[in-house]
């Protein structure tokens, strides 16, 4: 159990964050298929991006870490995977958790001769894989899931793939689009891919995946909606650095707003494809201001909380519900119906969770309504899930005696989160104990 910090004074805070976990995974995956020795600048260390680099390893790229200039660790130098095959003995890729993981890697061992195992946490076997099953099979890739449709499974690879026409449906997750336009410019015919079901979610991670395959020189035609065409090619070796993880800030520009504080985030980037670009529309229909100087983001919080409705919020729903508990009017969140497929069942999870600390939340049918409550302090439920914890984190900044159950869970795309928490929150050698921390601007990463 961790106490969360309770403050009933303004945070005022100047902060890095570490690398985007959705970038870094992206790289990673498309510098094992580059046509020559890849450098990933300030790249995300967390258990996730740890999960993808094992992977490309498992599957015969190489990846050292070399020296950088990030705050949170050294860079990664990526051979790609060796041209016209290596090592095809069999092989077994631990997914974890990873989303990224879990559906970006099935196809890549597609390309690559032998057979590799695939399975992941107790709850990976619960998320929805479904659909890269049956792309990969309709790719000519055998696939042996003994019937299932969810992990473990094994991906026979032949060495290539033609690829062309394919159709699946991607209305459970957006990962099963990147993942396969992310290895499409190396099938032999390219790809064109057609989503057919209820929408596509979290559409911005699709858009990044297009726009980082074009800034490699891959050719992708979306002009039409649901179908993506990859065009055969190379996907140039590449020097890039990791934007910093937007979703990721969410937290500690959520401090700022539950306490009427102040929270400057450092290099926030001036064009991105990152959802976490959102805050600053979201946080301001909650009340708060939020200015973009340079590439300085400064979020300071109002009087109080405002609800309203937020859609397609994506995996900065959790953050966003956070502050919906601790508002004065309700809130609606929709579009989010597939956060049942996430780590862990999310609407379901955050409906007990905030009800359990006496707050008013219910599920819909692709979201959740939060009206205003009196909460009361209690243990906040994580189920291995690192955005609950945060979720937690925000709640109890502001309601006395909220203990986060298992804060190490953070770890699997933020393990500093516990130290920039108590940075950002003045509370650093606190024990959590809130106001007895120090005061003034907390310097993180300074
Ligand atoms: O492609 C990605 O990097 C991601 C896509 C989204 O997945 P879903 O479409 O399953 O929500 C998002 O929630 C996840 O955190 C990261
Ligand atoms: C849904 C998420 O992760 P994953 O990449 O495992 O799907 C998330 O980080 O919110």
């Amino acid at each position: 159990m961790w106490r969360a910090p309770r403050l009933s004074r303004p945070v005022d805070a100047d902060l890095s964050v570490p690398g985007s976990k959705s970038l870094t995974n992206r790289y990673l995956v498309l510098a094992a298929l580059a046509d020559g020795s890849c450098l990933i600048r300030r790249p995300l260390h967390s258990r996730d991006s740890a999960l993808m680099v094992a992977a490309l390893r498992a599957l015969g790229a190489v990846v050292d870490e070399v020296p950088g200039d990030g705050d949170f660790g050294p860079d990664l130098r990526v051979t790609p995977l060796p041209a016209g095959g290596g090592d095809t003995r069999p092989r077994a890729v631990d997914c974890g958790l990873a989303g990224t993981v879990m559906r970006f890697v099935p196809p890549l061992a597609g390309l690559v001769a032998g057979t590799t195992t695939f399975d992941g946490d107790p709850h990976a076997r619960r998320r929805p894989m479904g659909s890269i099953i049956a792309a990969l099979r309709g790719l000519g890739v055998p696939v042996d899931d003994g019937g299932s449709g969810s992990l473990p499974f094994a991906v026979r690879g032949e060495g290539d793939v033609r690829g062309g026409h394919l159709v699946i449906d991607a209305s459970a997750s957006s990962q099963f689009v990147s993942a396969l336009l992310l290895v499409g410019a190396r099938f032999t015919e390219g790809l064109h891919l057609e989503h057919v079901g209820k929408p596509v979610p979290s559409l911005d991670h699709v858009r990044m995946t297009v726009e980082t395959l074009r800034s490699l020189g891959v050719a992708v035609d979306d002009s039409v909606p649901n179908h993506w065409r990859v065009s055969p090619g190379p996907i140039a070796a590449f020097d890039v650095a990791v934007e910093p993880d937007l979703s990721n800030a969410g937290p500690f520009l959520a401090a700022a707003v539950v306490t009427g504080g102040t929270v400057r985030v450092r290099n926030w980037p001036e064009d991105t494809t990152q959802v976490g670009d959102e805050w600053r529309r979201i946080l301001p229909l909650m009340g708060a201001t939020a200015v973009l100087d340079g590439d300085v983001l400064t979020v300071t919080g109002g009087a109080s909380i405002t609800g309203g409705t937020f859609a397609d919020t994506s995996e900065l729903a959790p953050t966003v519900a956070a502050l919906c508990a601790l508002a004065e009017t309700p809130s609606v969140l929709s579009g989010i119906a597939h956060l049942r497929g996430h780590e862990t069942d999310r609407l379901a999870a955050l409906v007990a969770e905030i009800n359990r600390l006496g707050g008013d939340a219910e599920e819909t049918a692709d979201g959740l309504v939060i009206r205003p409550a009196a909460l009361h302090g209690g243990v906040f439920r994580t189920y291995d899930d690192h955005r609950m914890a945060t979720a937690g984190a925000i709640i109890g900044l502001a309601v006395d005696g909220v203990e986060v159950e298992n804060i190490g869970t953070t770890a699997k795309t933020m393990p500093e989160f516990p130290e920039l928490w108590a940075a950002v929150t003045g509370t650093a050698g606190t024990n959590g104990s809130g106001d007895a921390g120090a005061r003034g601007p907390a310097a993180a990463r300074a």
